[in-house]
């Protein structure tokens, strides 16, 4: 009986890693280069159409799919007859809502001919840095792909405001994969892989296959340059910033280009296409992952040896004492850098009190705060439960 128990353990563990094989979570993200044509700011008809083809065959296949897909502010300009890219912000955010609409009734109409329901998400850089709707979004997802659907996902461009805003959506594909803990994120483009340089200015840029760790990029002097195609935003550098933030939270990320969306099942089934980048383990603690990678430091402060060591040796809390200068002006628990003497950060917290509170207590011991501010303060500023090595 005993044996009988064990061999079934064994079948049901076999049967768990075929079915997590079988069933990926794939998070597609198209930029307005490959969904609009250069010259005229119309959509890419075939290519969405491909798209379009090529999720619901992975959601037939058992496969959970999300796309985060650009285009708003494009096919708004192309419906409004503007010829390029507004740079007035509420200009910008009425294209937006120009655009979205209609977007989404492109996809509503091909996925409706395949019968695969799709949803809407707008979300705005405020939406995740709130952990109350970080993980009510976190919810959301699940219930979507628990349902079959395929989230469409774009920022809400025109509620957007500029400190809270995700800028592009290279950034906000790779909090999503985070959030719905994804496999895979494609980062689809106009290229069809990394190069040690941009491949538009320099015929010798050298094609990177592989990317194992962060580091390598340095190894392989990559250049990114800030050229990008004629309505992206990001160009190649927050491709890789978004490569930084999914691998780390344990999701392989591929960019390659967006006109032959069938590469990306050929990619799934181990084909060696455009650029990979190596997940590291997925992080056990998620609370402390959102710090490190979702929330944007508004402050900076600079320790001295002594809790440099402390905090990246000891794993202790930050002290007041060990605090030598302060930049920036932020609230408690805002999320602030620490950093060595040299500025170079080593960590990243949620910060206890006020830019205000934390000059008057700086350099203090901690029993000596109470007497400064005038009411007993907490002793640490910031909690080792807060606080994430980078
Ligand atoms: N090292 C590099 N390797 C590949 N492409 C690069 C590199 N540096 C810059 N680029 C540029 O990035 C562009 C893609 O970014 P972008 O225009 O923002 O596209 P999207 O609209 O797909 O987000 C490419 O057309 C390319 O010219
Ligand atoms: N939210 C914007 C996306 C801007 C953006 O990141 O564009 P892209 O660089 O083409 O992916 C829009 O829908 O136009």
């Amino acid at each position: 009986m005993a044996t009988d128990n064990r061999q079934q353990s064994t079948v049901n563990r076999q049967q768990t890693t075929v079915n997590r094989q079988h069933t990926q979570t794939i998070v597609v993200k198209i930029g307005t280069s490959t969904l609009t044509r250069s010259t005229t700011g119309n959509l890419a008809l075939s290519t969405i159409a491909t798209l379009v083809e090529v999720l619901t065959n992975l959601r037939h296949q058992g496969h959970q799919v999300v796309l985060v897909s650009s285009g708003a502010v494009g096919v708004g300009c192309a419906r409004l007859g503007l010829t390029e890219r507004p740079r007035n912000i509420a200009l910008k955010q009425a294209v937006a809502a120009v655009g979205q609409g209609r977007l989404m009734r492109v996809y509503d109409d091909l996925f409706t001919t395949l019968q695969q329901p799709i949803a809407q998400v707008l979300l705005t850089r405020h939406d995740l840095v709130q952990r109350s709707s970080y993980v009510n979004a976190s919810n959301t997802f699940g219930q979507l792909l628990r349902l079959g659907v395929i989230p469409i996902v774009n920022e809400n461009d025109t509620v957007a405001v500029d400190e809270l805003k995700f800028g592009d959506n290279d950034t906000l594909s790779a909090l999503v994969a985070s959030l719905v803990e994804a496999d895979w994120l494609f980062v689809l483009t106009d290229v069809d892989r990394l190069y040690s340089a941009d491949p538009r200015s320099n015929p010798d840029a050298q094609p990177i296959a592989l990317v194992q760790s962060m580091a390598q990029l340095t190894e392989f002097q990559v250049k990114t340059g800030d050229s990008r195609s004629g309505w992206g935003t990001g160009g190649m550098v927050t491709k890789i910033e978004a490569a930084r933030i999914a691998t780390a939270s344990g999701v392989r990320t591929v960019i390659t280009n967006g006109r032959f969306p069938a590469n990306i099942e050929k990619i799934i089934n181990g084909e060696s296409i455009g650029t990979q980048f190596e997940p590291q383990p997925r992080p056990v603690n998620a609370r402390k992952h959102w710090i490190a990678n979702v929330l944007i430091p508004v402050g900076k402060l600079y320790l001295d040896a002594g809790a440099v060591n402390a905090i990246t040796q000891g794993g202790k809390s930050l002290l007041a004492a060990g605090i030598s200068q302060i930049e920036g002006e932020f609230q408690a628990e805002d999320a602030v850098r620490l950093c060595d003497t040299e500025g170079k950060e080593i960590a990243r917290g949620l910060v206890n009190y006020h830019s205000l509170e934390l000059r008057q207590i700086q350099g203090c011991k901690s029993d000596q705060i109470a007497e400064i501010l005038g009411y007993p303060g907490v002793e640490t500023v910031v909690h080792r439960d807060n606080l994430v090595i980078v």
